[in-house]
This record gives structure tokens, sequence and C-alpha cells, in this order.
């Protein structure tokens, strides 16, 4: 458990009452606009009754960029009550203000429930749970800044899915090292959950896993709600890892995507490629099964379909022939699996894994293979071989 102690906190302010906080006529906004996000999606009243049963949990989410502002409104719409951390000030203000966060979910209505500030202190204060969502690669940085303000006991969630570059560590790893918590205390998300999406109340369903089925259990019950459903399981580093591998897949189907390739193409790489992902996830410790579930297959479905993920848009433009800085200066979020290809296939050497379509993806980034020539090359050697 974490060994700092719990510092005594000032007397919180009377806090409104659930239905003020959540408002029962559910989002803030112009009923158009509303009846608008409600075509196709779980129903306000849905909502309603799971937020009035639930229990009252007090959790915080640091990071208000597309994925964070997303899971903080999954949390409120189970019935939490959501703080949000965002590092510029107006966006802060316009989450709070305006129940909006229009650079990275435009047209949909944050529930009331839901609150951000630019003040991290003032975030984590009474904090019963804390889920992070930045970019793989500051999260070390944006962790030191938090380490003392972090309540002792209290479960970290990553909503990560990248490794970090230099380390090759894991986003819980990550997390254990740099708030020297319990690893039984970190919980992972994972799953075929493309953020606009679930925004807008499509259902889905995700993982949460931990080394703690209790913990994992606690989370999974915060992260619940009519549209968004969280399985549990203990396999954090197939979990983990499933989330950061389909987003090398999803750039190779992007790439052959962008040359202009069909299904069968495009159904090779998905194939082969989850027999990748599994090889290497299993080589350092997952479980076969993890990878045929959510956090797999699942999440190899989704982003490898979807115009929405930033990581196959990322591939579609180097399939169209836009270098790999032009891409990077494209995209406005994170695309987490142009920075996790190098820490990927140097950890699949420790393991003497083969990587054949990580591998090709890297030479792809690096200019040194035509994308058109990359779908023949699904095997390292060329040699006939088992499937
Ligand atoms: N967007 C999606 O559909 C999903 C994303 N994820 C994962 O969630 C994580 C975060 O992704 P998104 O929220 O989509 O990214 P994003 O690019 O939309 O937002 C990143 C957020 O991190 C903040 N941030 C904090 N420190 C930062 C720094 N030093 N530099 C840059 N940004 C900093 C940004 O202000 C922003 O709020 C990624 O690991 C991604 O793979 C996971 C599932 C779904
Ligand atoms: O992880 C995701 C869907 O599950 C989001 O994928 P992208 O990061 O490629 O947008």
């Amino acid at each position: 458990m974490n060994p700092r102690s719990r510092d005594s906190k000032p007397p919180k302010p009377s806090k409104p009452s659930r239905s003020e906080r959540h408002g029962r006529r559910d989002n803030s906004g112009p009923s158009a606009s509303l009846s608008a996000l409600n075509a196709g999606s779980v129903t306000t009243e849905a909502i309603s009754i799971v937020q009035a049963q639930a229990l009252e949990r007090r959790v915080a989410v640091l990071g208000a960029g597309s994925w964070g502002t997303t899971f903080a409104k999954v949390l409120a719409e189970g019935g939490a009550e959501v703080q949000m951390w965002a590092r510029r000030p107006e966006l802060a203000r316009e989450v709070t203000e305006t129940h909006r966060n229009t650079d990275y979910l435009p047209g949909i209505n944050l529930p009331i429930g839901l609150t951000a500030s630019p003040s991290i202190p003032a975030v984590l204060d009474g904090a019963e749970q804390i889920y992070v969502s930045v970019p793989s690669q500051t999260l070390r940085e944006n962790l030191r800044d938090i380490r003392d303000l972090v309540p002792a006991g209290v479960p970290v969630v990553s909503l990560m899915k990248g490794v970090e570059k230099g380390t090759g560590l894991r986003m819980s790893q990550v997390i254990v090292e740099e708030l020297g918590i319990d690893p039984a205390l970190v919980a992972v998300a994972s799953g075929p959950n493309l953020a606009l999406e679930i925004a807008k109340r499509q259902p889905t369903a995700a993982v949460i896993s931990s080394e703690s089925l209790e913990t994992a259990t606690l989370v999974a019950a915060t992260a619940t709600n009519p549209y968004f459903h969280s399985f549990v399981n203990t396999d954090v580093i197939g979990t983990e890892f499933g989330g950061v591998l389909k987003n090398l897949i999803a750039v190779a189907i992007g790439i052959v995507d962008g040359v202009g390739y069909g299904e069968n193409t495009k159904a090779s790489i998905m194939t082969r490629g989850l027999a990748e992902m599994t090889s290497f996830a299993v080589s350092f410790g997952a479980q076969p099964s993890t990878m045929a579930g959510l956090a797999g297959l699942g999440d190899l479905i989704a982003t490898c379909q979807s115009p929405l993920s930033r990581n196959n848009t990322a591939g579609r433009l180097l399939g169209q022939g836009y270098r790999y800085d032009d891409v990077v200066r494209q995209m406005n979020q994170t695309a987490e699996g142009l920075s996790s290809v190098a820490p990927i296939l140097e950890l699949a050497r420790s393991r003497g894994v083969d990587m054949p379509i990580v591998a090709q993806v890297a030479e792809v980034l690096a200019g040194t293979l035509d994308p058109r020539d990359i779908a023949p090359h699904l095997t390292e050697t060329g040699e006939p071989q088992g499937e």
C-alpha cells in the first residue's frame, strides 16, 4: 500500500444534491441538439435511473483530451461525481461553464456532474479513484508533478495505450514507478473504445484489469453505465499490450488503405497482425485468451475499421505518400502507434519474437519501404511456413 500518509483535509463545502449535479433533464444545451445527440444512442432515461441508484463516488480524471473527456462522461453518467484536470484554463472553463469540449468532442453535451479545473491539487483533493489519460510519452513528467498529491490507498487507472520510448515500459509500470504505489492499486482500461462513438452513447464494452481482482471490480463498477459495460480480468500484461499492439496493426491497415488495396489485404494484415500481437504478448506472460477478447481482437477490429482512429488515419496519410514528419504535423491528437513502434520492436527482439508487419510499419515510417510493398511481406522470410 502507499506508505505516504493522507494529509488532513479542510472540510468540504456542501455539495449540491445528486439531481442538481446531474440534472434530471440530463445534459445542458438546446433541446434540438439533445435530440440529435440521442438519435441512435442509449436513452437519457436509462442513464438517469443509473445515476439515481449509484453510490456517491468522487473521482478524478487527469487529461481533458478526447479520451479523458469521454471517459469522464462515462463515469459521470454512471453516477460518479467527476472532476477533470485540463492543462489549459480556458478549456477547463469551457467544460465547467458550458458543458462542452469543442476542440476534442465537437457537438457533444457533457453532463452537469462533470467539472474541470487547471489545478491538479483541487482535482485530486478527496478523489477516491484517479483515471489518467495523457499521451504515453508525457505520462512520466505528468506524474512527477502529482506524486505527493495522490491520496493514499486510492486506485490509479491507466486509460492509455502506449509504451514509453527508451524504457519500453507499459503505462501501469510507469505509474507504479513514479507514484511508488502498490501494483495492486493500479488498474488499466482497454477495449474497442473509439472516443467519439462513446461520447454519443453508442453501446460498447471494455476490460478493466488489475493484478488485484478487488481493485478491478471496484473500478469496473464505477466505469459502467447503460451504454458502457466494463468486464474484469487480472491479466494486466495482455490487456495493456493488446491496446498498444492493435495501434501498430491499425497503422499498417491505414497504410494499405491509403495505397488503395482492398479487403483481402486488410483481412490478411488483421489476421496475421493478431497472430503477431498474441506471440508478442504471450512471450511477456499474457494469456492468449486476453488477445482473443475485447482488449485484443475487439480493439483490433474497431481501430482497423474506423476512420475515427488516429492511428488508422496516420497510416492512411503515409499510404497516400505523405512523409512521416508531415503526418505528425497534421495529427492534432495523439496517435500512440507512431511512438510505440520502436520500443515494441526492441521488446520483441529481446524475446526472439518475429513481428514482420510491425517491422514493415517501422520501415514505412523511416521512409525505407514503399507503402505499396508492405502487403505481400506478411512473413519474415518469404519461405512457406505454418499459419
Ligand atoms: N481517443 C480515443 O478514442 C482513445 C484514446 N485512448 C488512449 O488515451 C490516451 C490519451 O489519448 P487522447 O485523449 O485521445 O489524446 P488527445 O491528444 O486527445 O489528448 C491528450 C491530452 O493530454 C494532455 N496532456 C497533458 N500533458 C501533455 C503534454 N505534456 N503534452 C501533450 N499533451 C498533454 C493534453 O492537454 C490533452 O488533454 C492515449 O494513450 C490513447 O491511446 C484509449 C482509448 C480510446
Ligand atoms: O484506442 C482506440 C479505440 O479503442 C482509439 O484508437 P486511436 O488512438 O487510433 O484513435
